[in-house]
């Protein structure tokens, strides 16, 4: 499980302890706010395991996020179906374009389907794309083109990608949940509620193990993933 800072490794950790799985298997890292950390720490995190011969099954990135209106209000949950690096392109006067249009890469991944629903529908988590954004949301204007460039976008946050960008490089599944602390939109750090996402989010991570649990055992049975799965490597 990777975070961002400290208080989001204590509230996922504190879910996971009461849910009777402290760390059982589950590392928790605080990797550093943006993609760019979050990559290397996770990179490093995992490439860890892997040499103790624990090679993790599942990476989930985990955190306090930005909640577009009206599908993911503050204290909420919010799962990724997509998670989409929304500043990665250029931009000109006729506007963005992303960087898997201008031929280099990808700018999205896409953790397992039928887990990450499943995730969502045990949690009542929104479903749908996860932004990751280099710069927080603080105009209406912003959020507004980023909620038409991308259709059901449910949250905001600066780690997803950099976290599945890793994940992908060693082929292990990743999923991203976050805690609502402020709608995506005008700046206005007096509406942050930082404490009630730290407390939602130590409420999921106490359910997840049991969720992940029961998705296991029926593993057989799961729907066939999208296209497009993190295990799959190709652009998209
Ligand atoms: O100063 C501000 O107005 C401001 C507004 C929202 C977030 C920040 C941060 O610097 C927090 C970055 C940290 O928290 C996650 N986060 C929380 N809310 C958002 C958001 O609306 N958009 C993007 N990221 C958000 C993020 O993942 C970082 O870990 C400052």
């Amino acid at each position: 499980m990777l975070t961002a800072v400290d208080a989001e490794r204590e509230a996922v950790a504190a879910g996971l302890a009461a849910a009777g799985a402290p760390g059982g298997g589950a590392e928790v890292v605080a990797a550093g706010v943006g993609p760019a950390a979050a990559a290397a720490r996770a990179m490093h995190a995992m490439l860890t395991a892997c040499g103790a011969g624990r090679r993790p099954g599942l990476v989930v990135s985990a955190g306090i996020g930005g909640g577009f209106a009206p599908a993911a209000p503050v204290g909420s949950l919010a799962v990724a179906r997509t998670i989409v690096a929304a500043d990665l392109g250029v931009r000109t006067g006729e506007g963005f374009t992303p960087v898997a249009e201008l031929g280099f890469g990808r700018g999205e991944h896409y953790p397992p389907a039928g887990l990450s629903r499943a995730v969502a529908d045990a949690l009542g988590a929104a479903y749908g794309p996860v932004l990751t954004v280099g710069t927080v949301t603080g105009t209406a204007e912003r959020a507004a083109e980023l909620a038409a460039r991308h259709p059901g976008a449910v949250a905001e946050g600066m780690e997803g990608f950099g976290v599945a960008e890793a994940a992908a490089q060693l082929g292990i599944p990743v999923l991203e949940i976050r805690a609502v602390s402020n709608a995506v939109g005008p700046r206005d750090r007096a509406a942050w509620r930082i404490g009630e996402a730290l407390a939602a989010l130590t409420a999921a991570f106490g359910k997840l193990p049991g969720i992940l649990e029961v998705e296991a055992a029926h593993d057989d049975t799961d729907e066939p993933d999208e296209p497009g799965d993190t295990e799959d490597t190709g652009d998209r």
